[in-house]
C-alpha cells in the first residue's frame, strides 16, 4: 500500500502526537483527554500534515501563523514550520519533501511573505530554499574570573532590579516582548498561548515544567525595561563550596542599560559560580561587559533561524537598508515559488522592488537571499564560496554596504 501525505483529521491527532514523540526520540507521553482537546483547540488543524501507512501515522509536520521582524521593524506574515518528523521506518522516501512542498505552496497562495523554522540539523532545509538568517551563541561564564566587583549590589544608573513572580510575568511579559520584537530583526511573534505554555499556566505531559526565578530591571523612571528568567542547579562539590550553575532561560532587554544590569545581576547571585547564557545573538554585550571577557567561554555557536523568502518584492520592500543603492538581482528558486529578476532601489527609508529585464548585478539562489535577508550574512563571503555570482564587478561589496546591519539579528524563541 502506498504512503499518503495529507492534512490530518481531528480523530488522527492522538496518533499524530504519538508519531511526533517517536520522531523526536522522546518516550511516549500519556496525554489526557483534557490535554488533547486543549491542544486541538489551540492548533490550526488545517495546517497539520501527516503521512499515513495502512492507517498509521508515520510522519508529522505543522505550520502556523507568525510575524517575523524585518530590518527596520516591519512585522512580516510568516509561515512558521515546526514538528517535522518522519518515523525511522519511513525515512528517505521523500515524505518530508512532499509535506514541505505542499505547505510552502499553500503559504505562498495565502500571501505569506516568508517561511521560517529552527533547523534540527543544518543539511535538511537548504534544498527547500531556506537559508540560515540568524545565528546564536551560548556562553558559560566562569563568574570568579570575570573581574566583576563581587560587592555589587545593584545598578548604579538609578535603575533597580526586583524579583517578581509568574503572575507579574504574565502581566508584563507580553508587552515587554512586543516592544523588544518591534526593534529586533529576527524576532518572531508570541501569542497568548506562548505565554501560557512558557509560564507554566498550561502544562503538557511531554514537557515537564520547572518554575524559574524571575527578575526585572526598572529604569530610574520606574519603567520595566528588562526581564530575566533563570534557574539554578544545586551543586556543592566535595569541599562544601557552592559551585552552582545558573542557566538563563530568557532575557529580554529593551535598553543596553537593562541588558548590562541583568547580566551583572545574574553574575552576582551568591552561590552561583557559572552562568550559562542561553542562546543569544553572537554579538551580545555579555563577553565585552566583563572586565575579563575570556571568562565567557563559547559553549554553542550555530545557525538558528532559517528564512525562506516566498515573495521577493514584498520581502525586499518591507525592510530598510543602510545606504541608498540600486541593484538588479536574479533570484533562482528550484521550487518555482519566488524566483525572477528584480530591480531593488534601496534606501534607509525603505525600498522599491519591481520585476526587471535589466542585466543582473548579482545572481543568487533564494536560499542565499534568505541568509542575507536579516542583514547577517555577507554577499562578499557568499560570492567567494561561489554561491553568489557577480554580474557587475564590485556589486557584492555594494550589496553588503546596503543589506548588512550594525548589530546582528537575533531570534529569542525556539519553535
Ligand atoms: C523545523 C523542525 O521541526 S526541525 C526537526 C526535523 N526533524 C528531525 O530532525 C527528526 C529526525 N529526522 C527525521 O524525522 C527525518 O530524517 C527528516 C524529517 C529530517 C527527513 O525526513 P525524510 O522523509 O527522510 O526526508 P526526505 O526523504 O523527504 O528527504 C529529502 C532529501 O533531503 C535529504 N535529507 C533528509 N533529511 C536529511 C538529514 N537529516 N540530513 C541530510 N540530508 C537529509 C534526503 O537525503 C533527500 O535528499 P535527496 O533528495 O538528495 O535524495
Amino acid at each position: 500500500m502506498s504512503v499518503e501525505t495529507r492534512v490530518i483529521t481531528a480523530s488522527e491527532y492522538p496518533d499524530w502526537l504519538r508519531a511526533l514523540t517517536t520522531g523526536f526520540l522522546l518516550p511516549p507521553a500519556v496525554v489526557s483527554e483534557e490535554e488533547l482537546s486543549d491542544r486541538m483547540a489551540h492548533t490550526d488543524l488545517a495546517r497539520v500534515r501527516g503521512a499515513f501507512d495502512d492507517g498509521r501515522c508515520v510522519a508529522t509536520y505543522r505550520s502556523f501563523a507568525q510575524r517575523l521582524t524585518a530590518v527596520g521593524g516591519a512585522a512580516l506574515p510568516s509561515n512558521a514550520v515546526s514538528n517535522v518528523t518522519v518515523s525511522p521506518t519511513h525515512r528517505r522516501r521523500g515524505l518530508l519533501s512532499r509535506m514541505m512542498t505542499a505547505d510552502l505552496a499553500q503559504a505562498k497562495e495565502r500571501g505569506d511573505v516568508v517561511s521560517t523554522l529552527i533547523a534540527a540539523e543544518y543539511p535538511i532545509y537548504g534544498r527547500y530554499g531556506f537559508g540560515p538568517a540568524a545565528w546564536i551563541t551560548q556562553w558559560a561564564v566562569d563568574v570568579p574570573r570575570t573581574g566583576l566587583d563581587p560587592r555589587w549590589s545593584g545598578p548604579a544608573d538609578g535603575g533597580r532590579i526586583d524579583l517578581v513572580d509568574t503572575t507579574d510575568v504574565r502581566k508584563l511579559g507580553p508587552e515587554l516582548h512586543a516592544r523588544l520584537a518591534a526593534g529586533q530583526p529576527g524576532a518572531v511573534s508570541r501569542d497568548e498561548r506562548w505565554w501560557q505554555l512558557n509560564t507554566g499556566q498550561v502544562r503538557l505531559a511531554a514537557q515537564p515544567w520547572t518554575e524559574p526565578f524571575y527578575a526585572v530591571y526598572r529604569s530610574a523612571s520606574g519603567e520595566v525595561e528588562g526581564l530575566l528568567a533563570y534557574q539554578s542547579d544545586d551543586n556543592w562539590g566535595d569541599a562544601k563550596q557552592p559551585l552552582n550553575t545558573a542557566t538563563v532561560r530568557e532575557m529580554l532587554a529593551l535598553t543596553p542599560a537593562a541588558e548590562r544590569a541583568l547580566w551583572h545581576y545574574v553574575c552576582s547571585v551568591d552561590w552561583i559560580t557559572t552562568v550559562k547564557s542561553g542562546y543569544r545573538a553572537p554579538d551580545d554585550l555579555l563577553p565585552l561587559l566583563l572586565p575579563d571577557p575570556r571568562a565567557a567561554r563559547i559553549l554553542t555557536q550555530a545557525d538558528f533561524l532559517w528564512v525562506r523568502i516566498l515573495d521577493v518584492v514584498r520581502a525586499l520592500q518591507a525592510r530598510t537598508y543602510a545606504t541608498p543603492a540600486t541593484l538588479v538581482l536574479d533570484v533562482h528558486d528550484g521550487l518555482g515559488l519566488a524566483g525572477g529578476r528584480f530591480r531593488l532601489d534601496a534606501s534607509p527609508e525603505g525600498a522599491v522592488c519591481v520585476p526587471s529585464t535589466e542585466s543582473p548585478d548579482l545572481t543568487l539562489g533564494v536560499r542565499e537571499l534568505g541568509a542575507l535577508y536579516l542583514g547577517d550574512e555577507s554577499v562578499v563571503r557568499l560570492a567567494a564560496l561561489g554561491l553568489v555570482d557577480e554580474g557587475t564587478p564590485g556589486a557584492a561589496e555594494v550589496a553588503d554596504a546596503v543589506f548588512r546591519t550594525p548589530r546582528r539579528p537575533w531570534c529569542p524563541d525556539i519553535f
